[in-house]
């Protein structure tokens, strides 16, 4: 059984088919890219995964469970995590209290209404822990303003898996890194979830580092699935080079 499966998923915006009929299947500890040129519909169907705002048609069935429509917050209690550049908004708090937060908002407002003062220790606890496991245990008091971008992204990352996630999403991990800190960042990525045992679905447009990170592709384009398969099948694909990686690979 897939951990996650998207299955027929249609959405549309004014009338605009932003995806039209797409199914997926992630495969539980793999490392799934979703790849294709921009508007493809790579953060639609993101959103509709992670409930922002639910299908037309079509479902999302997490763990055998189908969680189509569900809200975001319910999502991440079953287990699913997604990291948005989350950290922004917490930009004038210190790193640890936004890990601590990120923790408070997954437990749920009802756990800390009972017990204030245990969730309160707990979530301190969880975020040293996961600052830890991103190696950002020495920032954890500087303001998240003040964190260069590669340790903003790590934070994104310590954020989500607070959460204790079986499966992350994160959408363009790499996004405006220099090309040796992507190099890192993949790295970093691989070796922590292997670690952890989290699967990863991820969007990213660095082609290199896609066919590096992954080892299952789905290559949208338009709304629907072109094509899908491991690094290999996807390089030697000539639709996906026509279509994304513009013949280059
Ligand atoms: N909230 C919205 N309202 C209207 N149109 C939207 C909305 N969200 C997405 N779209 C449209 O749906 C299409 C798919 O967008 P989406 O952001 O999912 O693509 P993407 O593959 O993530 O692109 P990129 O790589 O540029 O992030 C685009 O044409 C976009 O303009």
């Amino acid at each position: 059984m897939a951990l996650l499966a998207v299955e027929n998923v249609y959405k549309s915006f004014q009338g605009f088919l932003a995806l039209a009929g797409v199914s997926l299947e992630v495969a539980e500890g793999s490392f799934h890219a979703l790849v294709g040129p921009n508007g493809a519909g790579k953060t639609t169907l993101f959103n509709v995964i992670t409930g922002r705002f639910p299908p037309d048609r079509g479902s999302v069935i997490f763990q055998g469970k189908p969680i189509t429509g569900w809200p975001t917050h319910r999502v991440a209690r079953l287990g699913l995590a997604i990291s948005f550049q989350r950290a922004q908004p917490f930009a004038s708090m210190k790193v640890r209290e936004a890990v601590t937060l990120a923790r408070l908002g997954y437990a749920g407002a009802t756990f800390h209404l009972l017990r204030p003062l245990g969730a309160f220790t707990e979530a301190l606890d969880a975020a040293r822990e996961a600052l830890a496991k991103v190696g950002l245990e020495d920032q954890a008091d500087r303001r998240v303003s003040e964190l260069p971008l590669g340790d903003l992204k790590r934070l994104d990352v310590a954020m989500a898996l607070v959460a204790k996630p079986k499966l992350l999403l994160l959408d363009e991990p790499l996004a405006g890194l220099s090309r040796a800190e992507r190099r890192r960042m993949v790295g970093f990525i691989r070796e922590l979830l292997r670690r952890e045992g989290v699967t990863l679905l991820f969007t990213e447009h660095d082609t290199e580092a896609v066919l590096e990170l992954a080892d299952r592709i789905t290559v949208l384009h338009q709304g629907r699935v072109l094509v899908e398969g491991n690094p290999e099948e996807i390089r030697h694909d000539v639709q996906v080079r026509a279509a994304f990686l513009g013949g280059t690979a």
